[in-house]
């Protein structure tokens, strides 16, 4: 037999080869599901028993019980997520006559038996790589690996393949390992959401999913190359290798829109990990869940870097020096701060190199010290008239009166008592509305909503921007927040800051008491004998410290804007306008990321063309790049039409070579509009039918990909078919897609509808006409107006 070949099952004997390989299967699969189950049990009575009483009731007992009980809840949410599939793969490595090799059996997580022998091994773990990097060429000291097919807990069937060194032939398609599990795999219909790839990862893509933590990771690859699902899985491989910083800091998965973090929701919980946060661009800002769009030329000037200079000018114009300086009534008296006082209070303020709000409490107590000197001033004054006239004259409050009486020869106002008076003044609504209006406290949707409703204020702020830009940036206060102001808002925060004194005084005495609760965790911890790099003195006192339902790191981060996180992958990333790299890269400072996307692809006006046009401001000349070549999705007939295409909109990108050649050739049919109601339910149904007959066992999923302008009559047409935007859209047999909804998402058939309009409103030229022709699996249908572009014809 060749090399990597797939060994035929024909005749009585390989029938027998099959039915023995297939019960011997079945006995270790049987006892890694019961090893399963246990830890099931285990893990289900420590977290019914709950933290308990035993053991002693000091905070050292009570951090031990909480420590066992959360444990224990994560590694069954862990356990849980397992289930399908859970040992999918088994290797032999080469032995001898005398001493064979050893026998691994690969799965989603790492178990062990009562004598703790593993029985089966995590494929995230270094003993599992050579399931994944052995290839015909290369088979490193495998003899043999073995893909185990289950159905719920029973084998169905295994895939062998060979490596027999004899008979190697170098170049024979050594990038595709498992090719009959993967194209098994592959044929499988769609279910509307991606799955895991755990069994059948390929070489190329096991470097991505393997490559370091540390640095900026870029993996270019074209349509269906599996950056996504490779992204997923290291993101799972990361957690496994890196847990102890991971864990504690976070994963974030940002991805172009709500129906695409659908769509891979469940890849993770599938591989063991349950605790990765999802977002899009128009979620980062916590508090505004942004999926309005704006029109391309509006969405390519918030996304344009130079909108970072308006803000910054924006904030810095909302810190005024009056004309004449600052006139207020107080007291019965006209206070007067002079321009030159409100000059050196803004000066001082900018000099302390904190956000607006923080400065501003330096403005105010500047502000106020010269208010407060005048108001003394003018009572000093007050004291050298005689007070007989003063009495007769009735202008003065009479507890000043008295304060002066008996004044005797002090000064009128001590240092307390300028305290006391810049506290009086302060309280005082007239004081408190003149000084706001020179520096008022500011939050970044009131900054953005006044700033934006304001031509002037707009001029004033954008010089880097010509008029016509800045028009575009004019709307209404009232209009909803956008995707492209979400990273706005961001910036504006940045600049703004937050000044809470309660807040802060409450952060204060939280730090002082986590520091102490951490360091008796630790000691705690130390004493126990527990290891410090699983549990997380930190977090154990954060735990300990409060009382309410226990948050995930995910859940914490979410609702942090200065959140840190310890690694963040971008999916589609070459959508992100140079605004909203600003807004990630802030989530990151440690510059640990996977940048996934493909340049052929950018749809968005906003979005850029080269990885080093969106990297090189943060990372210059430090990100990595690794290519995925070879296209697990589209048919080859389909990636030849969408080929043409490419070489048109992006010459310079190479097609990814696809892996399957079956399925028909993509059908082009001409419907008028007029027709177009009547038609395309009648192609929905019977593709719809195709693609049922056609599936292994599922019944396979269908988009229509239409053109803005024909969008609301085809939606019109299908009333049974879910759209684009709602969260149950993929729950649908059949769903409509714009071409940007349709990023990242594949289905058995699509159909197009109308790609001239797609072509023409295409912001960057074909790029969305060719995501529209590489989302299908097997069957690609063209429905046009006689205006087919030349380049499909
Ligand atoms: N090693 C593999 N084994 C089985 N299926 C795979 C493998 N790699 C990729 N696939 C499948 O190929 C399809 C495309 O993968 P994925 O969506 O990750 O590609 P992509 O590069 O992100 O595509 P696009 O850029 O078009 O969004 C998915 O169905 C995925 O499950």
């Amino acid at each position: 037999m060749r090399a990597g070949q797939v060994k035929p099952p024909s005749g009585n004997n390989s029938e027998a080869a099959r039915a023995a390989a297939l019960a011997t299967e079945q006995q270790q699969v049987a006892r890694v599901y019961a090893r399963l189950d246990a830890e099931r049990r285990t893990a289900e009575h420590a977290v019914a028993a709950g933290p308990g009483q035993g053991g002693g009731a000091g905070f050292q007992a009570k951090v031990e019980r909480e420590t066992a009980v959360t444990e224990a809840a994560r590694r069954l949410a862990r356990l849980n997520g397992v289930e399908r599939a859970l040992c999918f793969g088994r290797i032999d490595h080469r032995g001898t006559a005398e001493e064979p090799g050893d026998t691994f059996y690969i799965g989603r997580i790492g178990l062990r038996d009562d004598d703790r022998e593993p029985l089966l091994i995590d494929w995230r773990a270094a003993a599992a790589r050579p399931f994944y990097t052995a290839t015909a060429s290369d088979p490193g000291t495998l003899a043999r690996r073995r893909h185990l097919h289950l159905r719920d807990r029973t084998v169905r069937r295994v895939d062998d393949e060979v490596f027999d060194l004899d008979g190697l032939r170098p170049g024979d398609r050594s990038a595709i390992v498992g090719e009959a599990a993967l194209l098994a795999a592959l044929r499988r219909g769609r279910t509307g959401r991606m799955g895991d790839v755990v069994a059948t990862i390929q070489e190329e893509q096991d470097q991505v999913i393997r490559s370091g933590l540390q640095g900026v990771l870029v993996v270019q690859g074209g349509p269906g190359t599996g950056k996504t699902v490779a992204a997923l899985h290291r993101a799972a491989y990361l957690l496994y290798t890196y847990r102890d910083v991971l864990e504690r800091r976070g994963v974030l998965i940002i991805g172009p829109n709500t129906t695409f973090l659908r769509y891979i929701e469940q890849v993770l919980p599938g591989l063991g990990e349950t605790d990765v946060a999802l977002a899009t661009v128009g979620e980062l800002y916590p508090g505004v869940r942004a999926v309005a769009e704006d029109a391309p030329a509006v969405a390519v000037v918030k996304g344009d870097a130079r909108m970072a200079g308006l803000i910054e000018t924006a904030v810095r114009e909302r810190q005024r020096v009056p004309d004449g300086g600052l006139t207020v009534d107080a007291d019965g008296l006209t206070l007067h701060a002079d321009e030159d006082a409100c000059r050196r209070a803004r000066d001082r303020a900018r000099a302390l190199r904190a956000a607006h709000n923080v400065q501003r409490r330096m403005f105010v107590n500047e502000v106020l010290d010269a208010l407060a000197a005048d108001r003394a001033r003018q009572y000093d004054a007050l004291a050298d008239e005689p007070i007989e006239q003063m009495k007769r004259e009735g202008n003065v409050p009479a507890w000043l009166l008295e304060l002066i009486v008996n004044a005797d020869e002090n000064p009128i106002l001590d240092p307390e008592d300028v305290r006391l008076s810049k506290e009086m003044l302060w309280e005082q609504p007239a004081v408190r509305s003149a000084i706001d209006a020179l520096w008022p406290e500011l939050t970044p949707e009131r900054l953005l909503t006044t700033l934006f409703a304001d031509p002037a204020a707009l001029r004033q702020a954008g010089g880097a921007f010509d008029a016509s830009e800045l028009e575009l940036l004019h709307r209404d206060p009232s209009a909803p927040w956008t995707v492209a102001d979400v990273p706005l808002l961001d910036e504006a925060a940045e600049h703004l800051g937050h000044d809470d004194p309660e807040e802060r005084a409450r952060a204060r005495a939280a730090a002082a008491e986590r520091a102490a609760d951490e360091r008796y965790a630790r000691e705690v911890l130390e004493s126990a004998g527990v290891d410090a790099d699983l549990v997380d003195a930190a977090e154990l006192a954060a735990r300990n410290a409060d009382d309410g339902p226990q948050r995930t790191t995910a859940e914490r981060a979410a609702a942090d804007r200065s959140w840190a996180y310890g690694h963040v992958i971008v999916d589609e990333a070459q959508e992100l306008s140079a605004m909203a790299w600003r807004a990630v890269m802030r989530r990151v400072p440690t510059r640990s990321l996977t940048v996934v996307g493909d340049v052929a692809q950018t749809g968005s006006p906003a979005g850029a063309a080269s990885w080093g046009e969106m990297l090189d401001p943060y990372v210059p000349g430090r990100w990595r790049e690794h290519r995925l070549t070879v296209n697990y999705r589209t048919p080859a007939a389909i990636m030849r039409l969408a080929t043409r295409l490419l070489a048109q909109v992006a010459p310079d990108q190479t097609p990814p070579a696809p892996v399957r050649d079956d399925g028909p050739p993509p059908a082009l049919i001409p419907v008028s509009p007029a027709d177009l109601p009547t038609r395309l339910p009648e192609l929905v149904t019977a593709e719809l039918a195709e693609i049922i007959s056609e599936g292994d066992d599922t019944a396979g999923r269908l988009a229509v990909i239409v053109s803005p302008a024909h969008h609301a009559a085809v939606l019109a047409a299908l009333p049974e078919a879910g759209a684009g935007t709602t969260p149950e859209a993929l729950d649908a047999p059949a769903v409509v897609l714009t071409p940007s909804e349709a990023k990242g998402l594949e289905f058995d058939s699509v159909i197009v509808v109308d790609p001239a309009g797609i072509l023409a409103a295409s912001a960057r030229g074909g790029q969305d006409l060719y995501v529209a022709l590489t989302r299908p699996t097997r069957r690609l249908t063209i429905v046009h107006d006689d205006d087919l572009p030349d380049v499909l014809g």
